[in-house]
């Protein structure tokens, strides 16, 4: 190795990203490339992932070369299934950051950081576009690390009248409300919390679905976050049924994704192509947002980070 890669910390991480006006606009932009489908503008090999059976985890092997951009990344992302009283966290991830022309590897950041913002910012990208035109209420179903960066990002880019949480355990929604920095009301059931949200965002580690068709609000968006393997759930079989549903890559989504595989639901469009203004963004009806996560989003968030980082050296 010529150069050493330099190190960028989970703390300069969020620092560099909190507020950074550019992640928005590069993520549209790159999922808009991405639903082009041109080997010229973007490469992303569906993620590779490989089963720790022994541990009820997986390490994911995210590559991206997002072309235009000249931008060369991977993530490697491990999750586990763990106990509720366990210490140890869920996701871990690093990105390592290279020189497209030289092959070497510029930097070695937090990933996990980079995970918590792109994916909080991919949804708000899907409510903005997919939610209803008097949106009020907002309900995050789950109170861990990427509720946290949800809540965070949907605070700074939308106005909502009432924010509400529900956890598994009701101590950890009430962690989470004391963690985040604005008003939110903790709920003890899923069916009360959800009733009435015009936006529902599920960031749960659930294997079997947590949320109802039947509870969900005629014309309401929800942003699937969670349930990354494709005999995990999220959401029941009327709620995909019912909703016109978005992914952000069809073959993520196939392949990946228990709530379309096994409720058999059609994948109406990518948010890229909505992006494009390819499909339309039915937000008269009800609408899911199945996110699975994708190497072109930490690609260009990690290229953020790394010019941040440079311009204040
Ligand atoms: N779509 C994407 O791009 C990404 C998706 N994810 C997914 O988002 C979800 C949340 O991730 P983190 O906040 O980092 O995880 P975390 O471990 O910090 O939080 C998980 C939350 O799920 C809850 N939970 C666990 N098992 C549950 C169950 N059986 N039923 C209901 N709730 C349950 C926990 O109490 C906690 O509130 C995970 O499913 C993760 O795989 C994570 C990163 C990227
Ligand atoms: O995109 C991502 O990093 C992940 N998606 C599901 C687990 C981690």
């Amino acid at each position: 190795m010529s150069n050493l890669p330099v190190l960028i910390s989970r703390e300069e991480v969020l620092r560099l990203l909190h507020n950074n006006s550019d992640l928005i606009p590069m993520l549209e932009s790159a999922m808009g490339m991405f639903s082009k489908r041109n080997s010229t503008e973007i490469i992303q090999p569906l993620r590779i992932t490989v089963p720790l059976q022994r541990y009820n985890g997986f390490l994911g092997l995210m590559p991206a070369y997002v072309v235009h951009e000249d931008i060369l990344a991977t993530k490697m992302v491990s999750f586990y299934q763990r106990d509720q009283d366990s210490l140890l966290p869920a996701h871990q991830a690093t990105v390592l950051l290279f020189d497209p022309e030289r092959g070497d590897v510029k930097a070695v950041m937090d990933g996990t950081a980079i995970t918590e913002k792109r994916t909080a910012a991919i949804s708000a990208i899907s409510t903005k576009l997919l939610m209803p035109p008097k949106a009020e209420v907002l309900c995050i179903l789950g109170s861990g690390g990427q509720a946290v960066s949800h809540y965070e990002i949907f605070t700074q880019m939308f106005f909502f009248k009432e924010i509400r949480v529900w956890s598994r355990r009701r101590e950890r929604a009430e962690q989470f409300a004391r963690a985040v920095h604005g008003p939110v009301t903790v709920f003890s059931s899923v069916k009360e919390a959800v009733e009435g949200s015009d936006v529902i965002i599920t960031v749960t580690m659930a294997k079997e679905p947590v949320l109802q068709g039947e509870w969900v609000k005629p014309g309401a968006h929800v942003a699937a976050v969670g349930a990354c393997r494709p005999d995990w759930r999220e959401l029941d079989d009327a709620l995909m049924r019912e909703a016109v549903v978005y992914v952000d890559s069809r073959e993520g989504a196939s392949n990946e994704s228990g709530d379309i595989i096994l409720s058999g639901a059609s994948i109406f469009a990518e948010l890229g192509e909505v992006i494009n203004g390819t499909k339309p963004a039915q937000c008269e009806k009800t609408t899911v947002f199945k996110s699975l996560g994708m190497g072109i989003q930490d690609a260009v968030s990690a290229k953020i980070v790394f010019d941040q980082w440079k311009s204040q050296q």
